[in-house]
């Protein structure tokens, strides 16, 4: 079966997109880290051998592992032109400066021939020793001065540090996408790849768009969850505003046709980098049962959606209930337990969660991937009787993410 299909975060995982670390963590530039919204330099090498670990753990259980870079190598391939007008969009999305540096940037990324290369370069960025610059008397001085922020900066075209989170530029729902605006600079130009597989490639051309990357408002993948074939949960957090959700909420009951969402449950979580989206402090990962970061039960608010009797109004109303009582409605499941990142152990839940302790992904009901250095929060979730998949994790998490943010499943089987 090709196409998207996802009406669950647990139905048994068939086909999911991956990214493989590359050259884009070799320049990383240490002052820049906090724009580039990663905390650290990994070690490329180890950050690979961990990531491919994570793939074939996914392959063992059965998943058809894809990569992001070769579906849109794939998307070139069969569609004459569509290179070349992803670069159009690339170089004019790539923050290049100067008169004569796009052209000059356009026939170097042109000298890689073969697609696969070509799209892994345009994700690495372009540094300045890469290319000759122009002769000082053809060039204005914006051409030789690269700022990409406040500074000088050794790269013409920056990296794309965060790929490797496959999670974040698109969400898939139901049968459809979002395509996001994601809420910062560095990371909204990876919404372009997605832009170009749902355009161009033969399994997934046509796919429905739930939200575009051209809409006035961001969010982020990390902040959709899939409860069931017809139940959202969105976070209302530092990457998704509320005002994206009216929208998404608005093309899901108004203006597309074929998604099959009839409410949507935006959780309205704290603002904060530790936090930053819904999947950091909150996952599902069995039937009757969600990890879960203690630090925001305290001052969690959940609003409903649903479609308004007149055309293009959306209902909302506040729930009071308790969060299990909340996700017990949604899901049409009573018994809802919530695990605590960290057992309960306030330092254990914030160090954990700062490594992804509650960002787990699930293969099938009960049987989830975590990293391996949450043992606190592990062996709670072992007690639990959950199956884990243990992913090392040393390097991959210096990018403040876990198994959730580095996968998006494209294709989970019906509960
Ligand atoms: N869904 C997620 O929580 N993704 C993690 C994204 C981490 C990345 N360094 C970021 O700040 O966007």
């Amino acid at each position: 079966m090709n196409g998207i299909h996802v009406t669950s975060e647990i139905g048994k995982l068939k086909k999911v997109c991956l990214h493989r670390p590359g050259d884009e963590l070799l320049n990383l530039p240490p002052d820049e880290l906090e724009r580039l919204l990663f905390d650290d330099v990994p070690y490329l090498e180890v950050a690979q051998q961990e990531h491919d670990r994570f793939a074939e753990i996914l392959r063992e259980q059965g998943v058809e592992v894809l990569y992001l870079e070769k579906l849109v190598a794939e998307a070139f391939a069969a569609n004459p032109g569509a290179r070349d007008e992803f670069l159009d969009q690339y170089l004019a999305e790539a923050g290049i400066h100067g008169q004569k540096m796009p052209a000059i940037v356009r026939e170097y990324l042109n000298t890689f021939t073969d697609d696969l290369e070509f799209v892994k370069k345009t994700m690495a960025g372009v540094a300045k020793s890469e290319i000759d610059m122009p002769l000082a008397s053809s060039a204005t001085l914006d051409d030789l001065v690269s700022d990409h922020s406040d500074k000088q900066s050794d790269l013409i075209i920056d990296p794309m540090p965060n790929l490797y989170f496959t999670r974040d530029p698109f969400a898939c729902v139901g049968n459809g996408v979002n395509l996001n605006r994601m809420y910062s600079v560095t990371r909204n130009r990876e919404t372009l790849y997605g832009k170009y597989i749902f355009k161009y490639h033969p399994d997934y051309k046509g796919t429905p768009l739930w939200f575009r990357r051209d809409a006035p408002f961001h969010t982020e993948g990390g902040d959709v969850l899939n409860l069931t074939r017809t139940d959202l949960a969105v976070g209302i957090s530092q990457r998704t505003q509320a005002a994206a959700i009216d929208l998404m909420a608005q093309n899901i009951f108004w203006k597309t046709e074929g998604c099959e969402i009839e409410k949507i449950f935006a959780f309205d979580i704290p603002a904060s980098r530790a936090f930053m989206h819904l999947d950091t402090v909150f996952t599902q990962i069995d039937v009757d049962k969600f990890t879960i970061h203690p630090a925001i039960m305290g001052t969690l608010r959940v609003y409903e959606m649903t479609k308004g009797a007149v055309e293009g109004e959306v209902d909302i109303k506040e729930h009071t209930d308790s969060l299990e009582k909340i996700l017990e409605y949604a899901t049409g499941v009573d018994g809802i337990k919530l695990i605590p990142c960290g057992g309960g152990d306030p330092i254990a839940a914030a160090r954990e969660q700062w490594n992804d302790g509650s960002n787990t992904l699930c293969v099938e009901p009960g049987t989830i991937c975590v990293y391996q250095r949450n043992n606190v929060t592990n062996e709670v979730l072992y007690k639990e009787g959950l199956n884990l998949l243990v992913v090392p994790s040393a390097e991959l998490s210096r990018g403040r993410g876990g198994p959730r943010c580095m996968s998006m499943p494209f294709q989970r089987e019906d509960l």
